[in-house]
């Protein structure tokens, strides 16, 4: 037996899957009832818990939002999953076999993890299009990306994640010229050329005018159910708008987690976030 199937999400939980198909050895099993598993992690800085026994499930295709007050824990939750930040101690499972602890940052986003973090790191001077040739390409360099032809299948899908986040009229603009909003949209499009399973959103709509909140409201929820994705945001109305579950950080720890307007009565949530 070797070391990943003896931590085999299954085999921990002795839950016994007759029929499955195999799984190889670096690959994502999917087949259990949660896609990520995060149990009891700490991660301690100087001696202070930023993340303190944290648990916290995430199914396939749910959309999920995280919300806490400031030094909650929720960019370095983030950074756990992401492997840019290694737990003290806990265990963290990307589907039944993969475990995030003992992964590279590389081999995580490989796996199918995507992040979009607040800022916008768009290539300006390229258009829309060209920006998903170049998220496609990975590791690739500019030069050697954009002097080989695309095949059909490689337009088409460049072609349809733009309709999917309402950029294919912006298909040959320069990235530069999109709105601020526009450029979140591109970014999030440039993850999804990853074919992530599970895309982690942070504050998505910070800095953004009325009418792009709505819209990233949408299309957060059309991306629920193919993908999972999860959102650190602060903005009530927004997660209220999105409607989703939602699950409260404080301390390091999960202080709630539930529908926003079971979660908005909690005493202990206005306590110490919505009566801020
Ligand atoms: N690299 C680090 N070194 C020391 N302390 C850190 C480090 N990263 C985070 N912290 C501390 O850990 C706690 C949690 O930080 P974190 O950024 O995860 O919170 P957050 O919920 O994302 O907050 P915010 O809403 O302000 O972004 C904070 O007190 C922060 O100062």
């Amino acid at each position: 037996m070797n070391l990943r199937d003896t931590f085999r999400r299954d085999r921990v939980f002795d839950v016994v899957r007759p029929g499955t198909r195999t799984i190889k050895p670096g690959e994502l099993d999917t087949g259990g009832k949660y896609l990520l598993y995060m149990e009891n992690i700490t991660v301690s800085f100087d001696g202070f818990k930023a993340l303190n026994d944290l648990t916290l499930y995430i199914e396939p295709g749910e959309l999920r939002c995280i919300i806490g007050p400031n030094g909650a824990g929720k960019s370095t939750m983030m950074d756990v999953i992401t492997g840019k930040t290694r737990p003290d101690q806990g265990t963290c499972f990307f589907g039944q076999t993969l475990d995030l602890t003992r992964m590279s940052e590389t081999e995580i986003a490989g796996a199918g993890i995507g992040r979009k973090f607040q800022k916008p790191t768009v290539f300006p001077e390229h258009t829309a299009a060209e920006n998903l040739e170049l998220a496609m390409a990975g590791q690739k360099t500019t030069w050697h990306t954009l002097v080989h032809p695309l095949n059909g299948e490689q337009r088409d899908r460049i072609a349809a994640t733009l309709n999917t986040v309402g950029l294919l009229d912006r298909h040959d603009h320069v990235a530069g010229a999109l709105s601020h909003g526009q450029k979140q949209w591109l970014e999030i499009a440039m993850v999804l050329m990853q074919q992530p399973k599970l895309l982690l959103v942070d504050e998505p709509i910070a800095g953004m005018t009325r009418q792009e909140v709505e819209r990233t409201a949408e299309l957060l929820q059309q991306l629920a159910g193919e993908h999972s994705v999860v959102v650190v945001e602060h903005d009530m109305e927004f997660i209220r708008s999105i409607a989703s579950t939602v699950t409260v950080l404080h301390q390091g720890s999960v202080l709630a987690e539930g529908k926003m307007q079971d979660v908005q009565n909690d005493p202990k949530v206005i306590e110490v976030y919505l009566g801020e």
